[in-house]
């Protein structure tokens, strides 16, 4: 039987220039800074935009290794599975809370933490289907009450899972954080960038291990195949092989409340939460996303995160104002018969979305059920991607704007990777020209 879970808590990040991505986060795509946890060996971060929360980790100096940084938790108590108090500050608090320091030669994006009903149940499941623990059933109390968490090992590189269960927590996030005082629950209306979730999360996998990564996903988890498109093929994917990209995409969804019938205090009714999508590049169809990412990463991976917007076009705009980098299709996108119509009927203007390199795909697919919120019953939606965050050419963000389409567009992929291409081109015409090694830097 698989674990059930309740919903993706936050995302984790491990960087070694923790300041520089926190200024990034809060100035330029205006998360807020809300709780901090900063000891003698580590600095943990967290930063939110609705219900998308990241948590940003600072790796500690060289030197220290994994073991190192579950200090305190699994050496000094390798068979009980309890340890209360650890997040009150003091000699025995561990150097980092809900996570471990991975040793992961790069800057990456390592860990997705989902709650769970059971952590100590789930964590005997786990382990019963071959999982592999960072960390063992672990409880964090302060004077709002107690956590549990438990670290399991993915199948996807260097990606760990953090189980945590937070029923009896009255806290407003994780005991061991100093959370700020502000009330967080409430929306201002006029919002410049009203951002509200995770919209999906995408790995970028080796060649031929999707199959396998579905799999693990399905039986430990539950998560369910999703198609992409209706006539996607079950077990091709979903193939775009055209204008040089070689991509197979495949994606899969967990609900929020499990088939089990949990009755949850935050929902009430079953619904799908942030998606997540394999990606994998096809056989000799040149450089790709996928394999640069590999190569870069030095590992599978998380490749980029959708961050769901209400208003993609003011979200774009207010973050490419901070500085934001965002890739740009080549202008004539923008002007061909066929799309420039595609985006009036969707009621946008064309010169709004080229701005910031902002996509428009339609789908075309018939699903009644989903019909109602759009216009003339088509579905579509808008998708822009960001330069790289970090120095290298990994991770990066996506804004995702939605109107009845629940996929992904194959004409915006597609035009993603023309501008990716163009980009990279560019980059190393300057660096051949400057005879520097650097490749992709958010820059500014
Ligand atoms: O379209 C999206 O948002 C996806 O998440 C699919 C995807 C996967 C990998 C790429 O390199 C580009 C696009
Ligand atoms: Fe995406």
């Amino acid at each position: 039987m698989a674990v059930p879970l309740r919903r993706l808590h936050h995302v984790s990040l491990h960087v070694s220039n923790g300041q520089k991505l926190a200024y990034d986060l809060v100035s330029k795509y205006k998360f807020d800074l809300f709780a901090t946890r900063i000891t003698g060996g580590s600095r943990q971060v967290a930063f939110r935009k609705g219900a998308a929360v990241f948590v940003v980790n600072e790796k500690p100096g060289c030197g220290e290794e994994e073991a190192g940084g579950l200090d305190g938790v699994t050496p000094k108590h390798p068979t009980g599975l309890h340890r209360a108090n650890a997040g009150r500050q003091g000699d025995s608090s561990p150097s980092i809370l809900y996570d471990v320091h991975p040793r992961h030669p790069v800057d990456s994006v390592s860990n997705v933490c989902f709650e769970v009903e059971d952590v100590e149940r789930s964590f005997k499941v786990l382990r019963h289907l071959g999982c592999r623990f960072l960390v063992p059933p672990t409880t964090v109390e302060d004077k709002d009450g107690a956590v549990t968490y438990s670290v399991v090992k993915s199948i996807v590189g260097n990606v760990c899972h953090t189980l945590i269960d937070k029923t009896k927590y009255a806290g407003s996030f994780l005991p061991g954080f100093n959370v700020s005082e502000r009330d967080w629950s409430s929306e201002k209306e006029d919002e410049p960038c009203p951002v509200t979730h995770f919209d999906h999360l995408t790995y970028a996998c080796p060649r031929k291990s999707t199959h396998q990564v579905m799999q693990w996903y399905e039986k430990l988890f539950g998560f369910q195949r999703f198609f992409i498109e209706s006539n996607e093929d079950v077990d091709e994917g979903f193939v775009v092989n055209q204008d040089g990209v070689g991509l197979r995409l495949t994606a899969m969804q967990y609900w929020k409340c499990s088939e089990a019938g949990i009755s949850l205090p935050f929902a009430d009714k079953k619904e799908p939460d942030c998606k997540f999508v394999i990606a994998e590049s096809l056989p000799h169809q040149g450089r790709n996303q996928v394999d640069t990412f590999l190569e870069h990463h030095q590992a599978a991976g998380i490749q980029h995160i959708g961050l769901y917007t209400k208003n993609i076009v003011s979200t774009a705009n207010s973050m490419a104002e901070a500085g934001v980098q965002f890739f740009s299709p080549p202008p004539a996108y923008y002007t061909q018969v066929g799309k420039r119509q595609e985006i009036e009927e969707a009621g946008h203007d064309p010169q709004m979305l080229s701005q910031h390199g902002i996509l428009l795909d339609t789908d075309l697919q018939q699903d009644p059920s989903s019909q109602r919120e759009c216009s003339e019953n088509k579905r579509y939606l808008l998708q822009v991607f960001t330069k790289p965050i970090f120095a290298e050419d990994t991770f990066f963000l996506e804004l995702i704007q939605r109107r009845g389409a629940t996929g992904f567009g194959e004409g915006n992929i597609r035009a993603l990777w023309r501008s990716v291409q163009v980009y990279m081109e560019n980059e190393r015409r300057h660096s051949d020209g400057e005879g520097s090694a650097k490749t992709v830097q958010s820059a500014q």
